[in-house]
């Protein structure tokens, strides 16, 4: 695990704060350190915190890195200067890859467990930060990328990419969670169409049903985010942050009550003989795409 990355990160906004002039009122603060997946930059003048992917080759979410996330997520709620997250990719053309499906594959149980309790608190986190979140899909969002996305407030997305729960193509079911998120999202019957049809929606499709809220270009993803931005904060703070937590908080509680039995469900389903079957050739026509 990387904490003592991001904890020597720490010590670059310390230095910022202890130097108290108006570099520090105007500076964008790099919490995360060089090396790190994960690149937090805070700019203590917007109020604008920018969570940048940057684990190659496709920003895939194994143990250590949602750990990250994790800690990234809570540094950004904590900071009384952090009005609002965009979360984005440094990786050309992905946002994420979704879950690491080698954490799922052949797994270590105590690991997948863990692997799994890390996730939930990962999208807990998201999907309940007071502060604005939104996504700037600079690239393809399959599976728990998609979830990531729509767990925030807005979605822009760039042209020609792919984004949704497409978990049946790999033989595996999205947890109930997930599919809470979606519906929430887009409704029922269009949850239930692409959840059983494992649909990847291309970029304009997923503006149609309301996957996505916007479209610009690639080179403009980050700028429309933080143009959008001002107008969630001309909204008074406390209503806003209020609306958002009635309408998510029983989503959210509907997992914390359950989410032992969750990581059960997941042990139980994924060391199937038939699932990891599903996930070795997914794996495997995963390696041969580009032969
Ligand atoms: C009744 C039921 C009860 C209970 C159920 C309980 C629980 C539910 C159980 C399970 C739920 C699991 C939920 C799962 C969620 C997920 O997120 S699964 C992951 C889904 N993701 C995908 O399908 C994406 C797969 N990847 C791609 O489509 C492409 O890689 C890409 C479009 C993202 C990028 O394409 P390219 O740029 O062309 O890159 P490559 O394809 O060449 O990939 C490079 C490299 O990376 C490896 N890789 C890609 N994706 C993943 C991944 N998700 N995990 C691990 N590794 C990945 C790929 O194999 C290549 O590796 P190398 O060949 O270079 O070694």
């Amino acid at each position: 695990m990387r904490i003592g990355i991001v904890t020597s990160g720490l010590g670059i906004a310390r230095q910022c704060l202890r130097k108290n002039t108006s570099v520090y009122r105007t500076c964008r603060r790099q919490v995360t350190g060089s090396g790190s997946p994960l690149d937090l930059n805070v700019d203590s003048k917007t109020g604008i915190a920018v969570l940048s992917m940057n684990k190659p080759p496709v920003n895939s979410l194994n143990l250590e890195f949602l750990t990250e996330l994790n800690i990234a997520l809570e540094k950004v709620e904590n900071d009384k200067q952090c009005k609002g997250l965009i979360i984005t990719s440094s990786i050309p053309k992905i946002f994420s890859a979704g879950l690491d499906i080698t954490e799922m594959y052949q797994p270590d149980i105590d690991r997948l467990e863990e692997f799994w309790r890390t996730l939930q608190d990962m999208w807990i986190k998201l999907y309940g930060m007071n502060c604005v979140t939104i996504a700037a899909i600079n690239g393809h969002s399959p599976a728990g990328g998609c979830l990531m996305s729509m767990s925030c407030d807005y979605r822009i997305m760039a042209p020609n990419y792919t984004i949704g729960l497409n978990e049946t193509q790999l033989g595996i079911v999205a947890p109930f969670w997930f599919a809470d998120v979606m519906l929430n999202t887009v409704g029922f019957r269009q949850t239930e169409m692409a959840l059983q049809l494992g649909t990847l929606f291309k970029t304009e499709e997923a503006l149609n049903i309301g996957l996505i809220d916007k479209v610009v270009p690639q080179e403009e993803v980050l700028s429309a985010a933080q143009q959008e931005m001002q107008r969630w904060f001309k909204i008074p703070g406390f209503a806003r942050q209020l609306s958002k937590t009635e309408l998510r908080r029983p989503t959210i509680e509907k997992l914390l009550k359950k989410k032992e039995e969750d990581i059960g469900y997941f042990r139980d389903y994924i060391t199937k003989d038939a699932i990891q079957k599903s996930l070795g050739m997914y794996l495997e026509s995963l390696k041969n795409r580009r032969k």
